[in-house]
């Protein structure tokens, strides 16, 4: 079943912009053992994204994983994604809840503020992200998030938490143990020679061996 947040997250790299490839490479990712797909696109071309995103709604619904679109609420809408990501320079998350109803899954970026996680989960988040828990060449400019963010956030929080940034199979174990219940991940997937190699090495160091 698709909806859950949990296991290995992974978000598409707009700088692959063919949507065969795009497509091909999320089907490599879902095979590997992905359970979560962000569309992540910073272009302004609307119609490849509404292609993009559409395809990627369709595979994963498909797949039985959840599909989340990055910044867009309209997109996600449009498409009939199962939620929608939001950081400080998107819609705020009541818009976003009126637009997409009360079942769509309302991911928040707390980066390293735990005020901030504490306000998005009071508010009807669904998710709450801190990051980047390691240097990220995807996103330099992102603040460290210290792994203490997930212990301090399940003090008042049962909602899932996501780590994002730099992670890769040498240290997905470390945010699992610190309590993350999702791990995000651009390049470690994405820019890997074999996707699919690439995504079950990474699940198996974090989550370990899939049940029977
Ligand atoms: C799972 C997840 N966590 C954090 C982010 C970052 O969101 P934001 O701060 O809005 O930055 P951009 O991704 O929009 O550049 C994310 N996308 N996904
Ligand atoms: C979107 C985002 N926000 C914080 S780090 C990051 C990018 C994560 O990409 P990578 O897994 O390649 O470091
Ligand atoms: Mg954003």
């Amino acid at each position: 079943m698709a909806r859950a947040i949990a296991g290995l997250y992974v978000i598409t790299d707009a700088r692959r912009p063919r949507r065969v490839a795009l497509e091909s490479a999320v089907e490599s990712a879902l095979r590997g053992g992905a359970r979560v797909v962000q569309y992540r696109d910073k272009s302004d071309d609307a119609r490849r994204r509404h292609q993009d995103a559409k395809t990627l709604a369709t595979l994963c619904r498909a797949r039985g994983a959840t599909f989340i679109v990055n910044d867009d609420v309209e997109l996600a809408v449009a498409v009939a994604a199962d939620g929608v990501h939001l950081g400080r320079d998107d819609d705020d998350l009541a818009a976003a809840r009126a637009a997409l109803g009360p079942g769509a899954l309302i991911g928040v970026s707390c980066y390293n503020e735990i005020e901030r996680a504490r306000r998005a989960a009071a508010a009807g988040a669904d998710y709450l992200a801190f990051g980047s828990v390691y240097p990220s060449a995807t996103k330099p400019e992102a603040v460290h998030a210290p792994l203490t963010l997930f212990g301090e956030a399940r003090h008042f929080t049962d909602r899932p938490l996501v780590a994002i940034g730099g992670i890769n199979a040498d240290n997905i174990a470390s945010v699992i143990t610190a309590g993350a219940d999702a791990a995000a991940v651009v390049d470690a997937v994405f820019a890997a020679p074999d996707v699919e190699q690439a995504t079950a090495e990474l699940v198996a160091c974090g989550f370990g061996p899939a049940p029977d």
